[in-house]
């Protein structure tokens, strides 16, 4: 029986890019935003009527200044977490492919990582169940 009735479900879409000697890109949440300082998978909020693909496309653009192609989105797995105030169901897609350069426009710290040193980067506990499919696929 669930004992919060307004546990609302968040869509999120998040990716793994993947660079040519198979390091995957983390972004720092910035300070003032909710679980500042952890190391996150570029992406965002799914807005209504908005398809996830689109969302991380539109996202990329505007965190990270690259264009992705939908084609170029793999979808790997997903995260399902009960945070307290909402439950996070957030696809992981994978691409290695894009246009242009990867650039913080949003001040946030960046970082190419081997999948199987995520562990030593503070992320989200929704993402912790996220990391073997990486390193499986990588
Ligand atoms: N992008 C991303 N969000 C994650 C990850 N893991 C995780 O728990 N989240 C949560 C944190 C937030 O509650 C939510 C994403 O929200 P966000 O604030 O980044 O959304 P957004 O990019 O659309 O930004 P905003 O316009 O709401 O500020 O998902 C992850 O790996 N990547
Ligand atoms: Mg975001």
């Amino acid at each position: 029986m669930p004992t919060f009735p307004d546990h609302a479900l968040v869509l999120v879409a998040a990716v793994a890019l993947v660079d040519a000697d198979g390091r995957v890109l983390i972004a720092k949440r910035p300070e003032g935003k909710a679980m500042a300082g952890m190391w996150e998978f570029p992406g965002g909020k799914v807005e209504a009527g908005e398809r996830p693909e689109l969302a991380l496309i539109r996202e990329l653009k505007e965190e990270l200044d690259i264009d992705v192609t939908e084609a170029c989105l793999a979808p790997l797995t997903f995260a399902s977490h009960a945070y307290e105030k909402f439950h996070l169901l957030m696809p992981l897609y994978v691409c290695r492919r894009w246009k242009g350069m990867v650039t913080a426009l949003e001040g946030q710290e960046l970082k190419w990582v081997k999948p199987n040193r995520l562990r030593e980067h503070p992320m989200p506990p929704a993402d912790l169940p996220l990391i073997p499919h990486l390193i499986d696929l990588l």
